[in-house]
């Protein structure tokens, strides 16, 4: 395993698997876009599982799904535990949301993602398929700025103080729930501006990296897979993360039991759910803060092409790379 201090080239992600991760991304959300404002999300998440797990097949690497699709006996593809890649090259843990927002997909709404991150062996929390609380702020703030062990209005204030504004100057993304129901009160009692989003919690944590988006935090309990994808994302631009698995059941602390987790309230941090070097790649699959969706555009000529926009970045250079791709149909 790598320390964050050593240089990328020390690394087993290689420099030319960083770009390639974007070919498996762009394969997943180009097939996805096919079903975008057809209501019919299991058509859509299945054509990106189908297109992704065959863009892996060509990457020189013996790759594992740490988080996938489900278990083995749940999900026919990118099963936890499927090794992709060609069985050859560096050992590499992968963590996938072919379709990151597959109701959205359906509706046609913003923000849908195809997601991956990579990491060396044994880098990425192995985390069961539960919701995790989650609270995040992007970029220039200490490390203790945020707690789950703290109140809303305590984080809310914290973040406040260190950016030098009043709490009601803080915006705060949450999904739209009726979970959230008291953490969206207590931010409106503080006067925030609460961004209600229906889908799409990577996308979501992600926005508090990006300065156009106006979002200073995000609150709130979403998938735990759609936890460590982003801790993996801050890890790469900066950011602060607090992740913890909620268990509503005896069955979900059963996969707990089996997933090794003996420490149930445990509250995960950045480094606790990505370590080491660790790579994030996404490609829009509809239009968002993040990236464009796919478009399917006629050139002047009459030739017919489809349009991508990806990003891929990587933890231990801080490169962030943003790629257009252009695809003949
Ligand atoms: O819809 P729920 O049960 O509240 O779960 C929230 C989770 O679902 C999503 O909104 C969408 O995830 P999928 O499209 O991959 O199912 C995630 O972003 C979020 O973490
Ligand atoms: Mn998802």
């Amino acid at each position: 395993m790598n320390s964050d201090t050593q240089s990328p080239s020390e690394s087993v992600l290689d420099r030319v698997l960083v770009l390639e991760m974007v070919r498996v991304t762009e394969a997943a959300a180009i097939a996805a876009s096919d079903l975008i404002g057809r209501g019919d999300e299991k058509a859509a998440d299945a054509a990106a599982v189908e297109a992704m797990r065959g863009a892996f097949d060509t990457l020189y690497m013996d790759g594992t799904v740490v988080i996938g699709e489900g278990e083995r006996d749940e999900a026919p593809m990118l099963y936890i535990g499927e090794k992709v890649g060609m069985g050859k090259g560096p050992k590499i843990d992968i963590a996938l949301d072919p379709l990151e927002g597959t109701t959205i997909t359906a509706k046609a709404g913003p923000n849908a993602l195809a997601v991956l991150a990579a990491a060396e062996e044994g880098c990425l929390l192995n985390a069961p398929d539960v919701y995790m609380d989650k609270i995040a702020v992007g970029p220039g703030y200490p490390e203790d700025v945020i707690s789950l062990e703290k109140s809303v209005s305590e984080n809310v204030e914290a973040v406040a103080k260190a950016k030098g504004v009043e709490p009601k100057d803080i915006i705060v993304c949450v999904l739209d729930r009726p979970r959230h129901a008291d953490i969206i009160a207590e931010l409106r009692s503080l006067g925030c501006g609460v961004v209600l989003i229906g889908d799409g919690d990577v996308a979501g944590v992600i926005a508090t990296t990006d300065q156009d988006t106006t979002i200073d935090m995000y609150m709130g309990q979403g998938g735990a897979p759609e936890g460590v994808l982003a801790a993996a994302a801050l890890r790469c631009v900066g950011g602060q993360f607090n992740g913890r698995l909620v268990f509503r059941n005896a069955d979900e602390r059963a996969r707990a039991a089996k997933w090794g987790i003996e420490d149930l309230d445990r509250i995960y941090k950045l480094h606790d759910l990505a370590s080491g070097d660790c790579i994030f790649a996404a490609t829009g699959v509809t239009e968002g803060s993040l990236l464009d969706g796919v478009k399917r555009l006629r050139r002047p000529d009459g030739s017919r092409v489809m349009t991508t926009e990806s990003v891929v970045m990587r933890a231990s250079s801080g490169t962030v790379r943003w790629i257009r791709g252009e695809h003949r149909i």
